[in-house]
């Protein structure tokens, strides 16, 4: 098995503090706040050198996953492996994150906070992919942080992460707020970079479509579970979009089916042959992940790459 980047077992995280007692304050921390949980028994595993996609509808739980994962976070349940270490805090110079929000030091010019990341990392800074970076975004090193849009801000937080020379970056919907051009021109400065040195990356976003290219793991998360997992292309394998008359599906798991013509259309994990008469087509990633999002409910399946066959904890 090739060695693993991230490793989750029974993982959960609930926020609002410890719980009240139940019938006298309700689900209720000490100072009166709802207790949440926002992950909630995750196992989970990503091998290294994976491009890995996170999806899952707002709320799902991929920011307090990904801040896990960057040490930010400690779990409430459960235990998480990152980089081979059960204190994730334990292995931040070998990780980059991008948090959802971009976090800078406004006051400082761009110049400013490349040398912050040079004197920060000292061993791993490589100012040529920092510069690769922001090259087409003619910008301009003299220029502060607080005076950039949000889109230029972004270029610079990916320009520090990637000048870290991390064996895992964490990136928490990094192109929403890029123009096509430069979400292309970014990923495929990110994409290529990875490929060439084996960086392990776990990107979270809503735009679907852009993951087909260039994700080649999948996390699928709702309401704080892992509901998919593993190798995109194992993933599709295992299932198969079918169009026939209104019958019953049996022995095949049924993601969701709707209503088509006269008959129905599904997605299937088929568990054997199909009955004559129903027309099977492959899915498309978009086609299985917006089955799933729509269907919630729909059993788990993690592929042999994303089960976690030893115990995580220490
Ligand atoms: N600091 C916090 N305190 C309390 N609850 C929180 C906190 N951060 C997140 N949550 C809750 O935890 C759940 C998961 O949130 P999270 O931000 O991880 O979701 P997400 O999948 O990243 O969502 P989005 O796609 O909208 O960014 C949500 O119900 C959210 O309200």
């Amino acid at each position: 098995m090739t060695a693993t980047a991230i490793e989750a077992a029974g993982l959960g995280k609930r926020y609002g503090g410890p719980l009240g007692p139940i019938g006298r304050r309700g689900l209720r921390g000490r100072r009166g706040r709802r207790a949440h949980w926002a992950l909630r028994d995750c196992s989970f595993r990503i091998p290294t050198g994976r491009i890995c996609a996170l999806v899952g509808p707002n709320g799902a739980g991929k920011s307090t996953l990904l801040a896990h994962a960057a040490g930010l976070l400690a779990p409430t349940e459960g235990a998480l492996r990152v980089l081979g270490s059960a204190e994730p805090a334990a292995v931040r110079q070998r990780v980059a994150y991008v948090a959802q929000d971009k976090p800078l030091y406004p006051r400082l010019t761009i110049g400013e906070t490349l040398r912050m990341g040079r004197e920060l990392n000292p061993e791993r800074w490589d100012d040529t992919i920092a510069e690769r970076v922001l090259a087409e975004g003619r910008l301009d090193h003299d220029r502060r942080v607080r005076a950039l849009s949000g889109g230029q801000r972004t270029r610079v937080a990916l320009a520090l992460a990637l000048g870290k020379r991390p064996e895992l970056l964490l990136l928490d919907e990094p192109m929403a707020d890029l123009d096509p051009l430069a979400r292309q021109q970014l990923m495929g400065v990110l994409l290529s970079d990875a490929a060439e040195r084996g960086t392990t990356v776990v990107i979270s976003s809503h735009i679907v479509t852009e993951l087909e290219n260039t994700c080649d793991y999948l996390l699928l998360v709702n309401g704080g579970q892992v509901r998919l997992g593993g190798e995109v292309e194992d993933l599709l394998h295992a299932h198969t979009l079918v169009t026939g008359p209104a019958a019953d599906l049996t022995p095949h798991t049924v993601v969701e089916s709707r209503p088509s013509g006269r008959g129905l259309t599904a997605l299937v994990r088929p568990e054997g042959p199909l009955a004559d008469g129903w027309r099977a087509d492959a899915p498309s990633l978009e086609e299985l992940l917006l089955a799933h999002l729509r269907s919630p409910e729909a059993p788990v399946l993690l592929t042999p790459s994303a089960t976690t066959p030893t115990e995580v904890a220490a």
